[in-house]
C-alpha cells in the first residue's frame, strides 16, 4: 500500500543543489538517494561510515550522472559498441551506460517498519528516448535498507513487441583506506574479459588485487563476491545475474573522468552486479527479468582507520 507523503516517519525530501532527494532517517540506519537515476549516494547503518564511495568532487546537476554511490546501467551496460549486436541494434547514441542514470524516476512506493525501509522507483522508458533507443520498457527498482544489509532488485519488463536484449549493472562504488591493501574475493578459478587487454580472456587466479588500472568483465561461476579492506569486509550476494564487472579507473585514467579528483582512484574500487556480453537477457513482450543485489558488511576496524 502507498505511504501518503505526511505518513512516513523516517523518509523526507530534500533538494541537494539542483536535484531532489529522499533521506532516510531511522533509527538504525541511514541514506539518500536521487530520483534522478535512482541513484544511491548514502547508506551507512547507526555509527558507521557511507558504505558506499562518493565523489568529493560528486556535482548533483541536471542531466549529469553522480560519481560515485550507485549508478544505475540501464538498458545497456557500458560503450555500445562493445555490447553484443542483439543490444547494439537498439542504440542510437554512443552514450555509455544507457540512460538511465541521468533520466528522472518516478516514486512508486515507500514503505516504513520499525525494521526497515523500502523504496521503490520506475522509469517509463518510452518514446520519449526515442533519440537514444529503440524499444519500450519499464524498470523498477526497490531498495530494501536494514540495519544489517542494503538490497536493491532491479526489474525490466519489456513493454514492446519487439524482443528486448538488455545488459545493465548496479555500477557500486566502494570506499577503501589504500586500494593496494585491497581484494576481491570469490572469483578465484573463474574467467573474465580483460578490457585493458584487447578485451581477451584471461583465467582468475588467487584474488583480485589492484596496482593499477582494473577494467574486467567476470563471467559465469562464481557465487558471493567479497571485498576485504584494511578496515572492513563486504559481502555481495546477486540474483539474475552470472557477470560481474570489477574497475578501478589507475592513475592516468582518474585524470580523464569526470568529477573525480586525480588521487581518489587509491580509495575506491566497483565490483558491479551485472548482466553483461553473454549474460545479457532477452525479454519478449510482458517478459520480466530481475538483477538483484545484497550486500553486507561484516566488519568495521574503527581503531584502524
Ligand atoms: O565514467 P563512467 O561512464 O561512469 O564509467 C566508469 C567505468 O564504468 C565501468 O566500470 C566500465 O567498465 C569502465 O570502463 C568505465 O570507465
Amino acid at each position: 500500500m502507498k505511504s501518503a507523503p505526511g505518513s512516513w516517519s523516517f523518509t523526507r525530501w530534500t533538494t541537494v543543489d539542483q536535484l531532489e532527494a529522499l533521506k532516510i532517517r531511522h533509527p538504525d540506519f541511514h541514506a539518500q538517494l536521487f530520483l534522478q537515476g535512482a541513484h544511491l549516494t548514502h547508506f551507512a547503518p547507526s555509527n558507521e561510515s557511507n558504505w558506499l564511495w562518493l565523489s568529493d568532487t560528486a556535482r548533483f546537476h541536471t542531466g549529469s550522472a553522480i560519481r560515485g554511490g550507485i549508478p544505475i546501467c540501464w538498458p545497456w551496460f557500458g560503450n555500445p559498441d562493445k555490447n553484443p549486436e542483439a543490444v547494439r541494434r537498439h542504440i542510437r547514441t554512443n552514450t555509455a551506460h544507457g540512460f538511465a542514470r541521468t533520466a528522472v524516476w518516478s516514486l512508486e512506493d515507500v514503505r516504513e517498519s520499525p525494521d526497515d525501509v523500502e523504496i521503490s522507483l520506475s522509469l517509463d522508458a518510452n518514446d520519449d528516448f526515442s533519440d537514444l533507443w529503440d524499444g519500450h520498457a519499464k524498470a523498477l527498482l526497490t531498495f530494501r535498507f536494514s540495519a544489517t544489509t542494503l538490497q536493491l532488485a532491479l526489474t525490466t519488463t519489456n513493454l514492446s513487441s519487439t524482443p528486448l536484449a538488455l545488459s545493465q549493472a548496479l555500477h557500486s562504488y566502494f570506499p577503501t583506506p589504500d586500494i593496494t591493501q585491497t581484494a576481491v574475493t570469490g572469483l578465484d578459478g573463474t574467467s573474465y574479459i580483460d578490457a585493458l587487454d584487447q578485451w581477451s580472456h584471461k583465467p582468475q587466479q588467487g584474488d583480485v588485487r589492484f596496482t593499477g588500472e582494473v577494467d574486467r568483465i567476470y563471467e559465469a561461476g562464481f557465487r558471493d563476491i567479497g571485498i576485504t579492506t584494511t578496515t572492513s569486509a563486504y559481502r555481495l550476494c546477486s540474483n539474475g545475474s552470472q557477470s560481474a564487472v570489477v574497475w578501478n579507473p589507475g592513475p592516468e585514467k582518474a585524470g580523464r573522468l569526470s568529477d573525480f579528483p586525480n588521487h581518489a582512484w587509491q580509495t575506491m574500487l566497483c565490483v558491479e552486479t551485472a548482466n553483461a556480453l553473454d549474460d545479457v537477457r532477452v525479454l519478449n513482450y510482458g517478459q520480466s527479468h530481475t538483477l538483484g543485489v545484497m550486500i553486507s558488511r561484516l566488519q568495521e576496524h574503527k581503531d584502524s582507520q
